[in-house]
This record gives C-alpha cells, sequence and structure tokens, in this order.
C-alpha cells in the first residue's frame, strides 16, 4: 500500500479555529514523504524526536493537526474511510505485554473475532500467521502463551497482528530485550512478509548495525524533521550527520579506519564486520577458514 504524508504537522495542543502551524508547537513540522509499497523502511532518532508520533498519525491513532495522511492516494479522514487504517498493522514495543488468552491460538485469533470467516477459514488463518512467523501449528497453537520464551512470545503477539493481513506493519523497536538468535530470527521473518506478501514494513530502530543490515531505506528524524532518507550506505557515512545525531560511526567502518591508521591497510567502505574479518586474519597470518567452514582461530 501506498503511504504518503502532505505537508503532515502535528501538535498535541489543541488547535483553535483559525490557528497556524506558527501557533503551536508542532511535533512533526510539515512533513512530506511518500512510503512506496514494498519498502523495509527504518526510522531513527532521538528520544523525543517525534518518532512515535509519526508512526500514530499513519496507524489513525492521532490525526494530523495540519495536512494529510493519503493510504492508497485517499485520505481517510476527508474521504471519510478510517476503515483504509485497517490495512496498517501497529506492533508497540514489547507487544508481549499485551498477550492475555489461556492458548497461543486465540491470542492470535483475537482480532478476527468480528469477522465473517467460519471457525474453519479463521483457523486456517491463524495456522498461515503463524507459519509466516516461525511458528509451528502443531507444536505451539494449543501452548499457553505465558510458558513460551521471549522471542517466542514475540512470535506470538507479531502473528496476532499479521493475522489480519495489514499491507504495512510498523513495529516499534521490535528487538528491543531480545538475544541475537531471536532478533536475527525476527528480522527473517520480516524480510519474508516483505519478500512473500510485499508487506510494507517500517520500524523504529537505535541500531546503526541493524539499519545497515536490514533496511532499504532510512530517515532520520531530529525535533519533529526528517534531516536525512535515503539508502542506509550512503545516509550513515555522512559525518556531519553522525555528529548532528550524537552516533558513533558504524563498527565496521571504523574498524576499517583503524586498520588504516595503524597498518595502512586501505578497505573499500566495509559495511558488514564480515567484510573486515578476512583482512583481520590476513594481518594475523592465519589462514582463511577452509570450505568447510573450519574456524580459523583453532587452527
Ligand atoms: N500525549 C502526549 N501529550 C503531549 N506531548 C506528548 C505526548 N506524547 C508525546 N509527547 C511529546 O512529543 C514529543 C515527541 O514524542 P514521541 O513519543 O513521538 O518521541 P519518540 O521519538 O518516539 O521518543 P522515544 O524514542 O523516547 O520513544 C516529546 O517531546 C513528547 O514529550
Amino acid at each position: 500500500m501506498n503511504t504518503s504524508l502532505n505537508e503532515v504537522a502535528f501538535s498535541y495542543e489543541r488547535r483553535r479555529r483559525k490557528s497556524r502551524p506558527a501557533d503551536l508547537t508542532l511535533i512533526l513540522k510539515q512533513v512530506k514523504l511518500d512510503i512506496p509499497s514494498g519498502e523495509m523502511l527504518a526510522v531513527a532518532g532521538k528520544s523525543g524526536s517525534g518518532k512515535s508520533t509519526f508512526m500514530q498519525l499513519i496507524k489513525g491513532f492521532l490525526k494530523p493537526t495540519f495536512g494529510q495522511i493519503l493510504l492508497e492516494n485517499t485520505d481517510p479522514y476527508g474521504a471519510k474511510r478510517p476503515e483504509l487504517f485497517d490495512r496498517v498493522g501497529f506492533i508497540f514495543q514489547y507487544p508481549e505485554h499485551q498477550l492475555f488468552s489461556s492458548t497461543v491460538e486465540e491470542d492470535i485469533a483475537f482480532g478476527l473475532r468480528q469477522s465473517p470467516y467460519t471457525p474453519e477459514e479463521k483457523q486456517a488463518k491463524v495456522k498461515r500467521a503463524m507459519e509466516s512467523v516461525g511458528l509451528d501449528y502443531e507444536t505451539f497453537a494449543s501452548r499457553s502463551p505465558f510458558e513460551l520464551s521471549g522471542g517466542e512470545k514475540r512470535r506470538v503477539a507479531i502473528a496476532g497482528v499479521v493475522v489480519l493481513e495489514p499491507e504495512l506493519i510498523i513495529l516499534d523497536e521490535p528487538t528491543a530485550g531480545l538475544d541475537y538468535p531471536s532478533r536475527t530470527a525476527l528480522f527473517e521473518m520480516l524480510h519474508g512478509l516483505n519478500a512473500e506478501q510485499g508487506t510494507t514494513i517500517l520500524w523504529v530502530s537505535h541500531q546503526l548495525e541493524e539499519i545497515l543490515e536490514h533496511a532499504s531505506r532510512v530517515l532520520v528524524l531530529k525535533e519533529g524533521d526528517f534531516i536525512a532518507d535515503g539508502p542506509p550506505r550512503q545516509v550513515l557515512s555522512d559525518r556531519s550527520l553522525l555528529g548532528a545525531m550524537g552516533w558513533e560511526l558504524p563498527a565496521a567502518l571504523a574498524l576499517a579506519e583503524l586498520l588504516a591508521e595503524t597498518h595502512g591497510v586501505s578497505l573499500d567502505r566495509p559495511w558488514d564486520l564480515r567484510e573486515v574479518v578476512p583482512e583481520l586474519i590476513r594481518l594475523c597470518g592465519r589462514k582463511q577458514p577452509s570450505a568447510k567452514g573450519e574456524s580459523p582461530w583453532l587452527q
């Protein structure tokens, strides 16, 4: 689903008739933005910069004070079509805190309770949603969500949104509090939804490495303005931007710079630590890993 913000400004203050943007404290400042269908879009910015407000406007939890949100070129408010917001799924931070049913299946099916589907159709949808988040139906459907691991609980909570087949999914720091394997699995799942169902994924992230690895585009928000927008490799190599945001250089670039300074090694802008490792191995005089994947450190 194509999503646009047309000069959207937002204030939590009450707007009086005839008030202008300059009369109010704006949390989002006349933002113009297009989010074409199918993007993996990360939003970064300091605490209080307006990320959550931005996401809630797209979901329809908040209404623009000025300007318009367009979903498939339609303003849901102007066209009196609030149901367009149902095509946007919203996953809060720590969504597992909102699980409440006694079984995984009931929890995921909760959003379908008002729908016209038969019980069999609902079960098929739940099963499909569970598969798309990597939860085996036979293993998990009848278990209590409260007995699962943190990563599994989060998958159940996400399946409860995926079952509604949203075209755009918004996630607020989806990897917060997860260990490395759970983070990797979560992104595999999001990439799967994006590639197989064309779902647009928009998520808030505070981790540059995560953005570099998973996003097709990154938006940087500062005090209600998008100050950068583009491919992560381009945006996150801008030193003045990194300085303005108080962000460290991504680890692979920092390591490459250190190698250049200390050993005169020149690497071609590595973005991933895996791209730096072969050079480190060479400098240490160790062999490269064999085709079988043996660790060079153990030889
Ligand atoms: N309900 C509210 N009423 C009034 N002001 C609010 C409300 N919610 C947020 N704000 C203010 O709006 C600004 C932006 O908040 P927002 O939650 O959108 O930022 P954020 O970038 O998501 O922050 P964080 O990373 O800490 O979650 C902050 O100054 C905040 O205090």
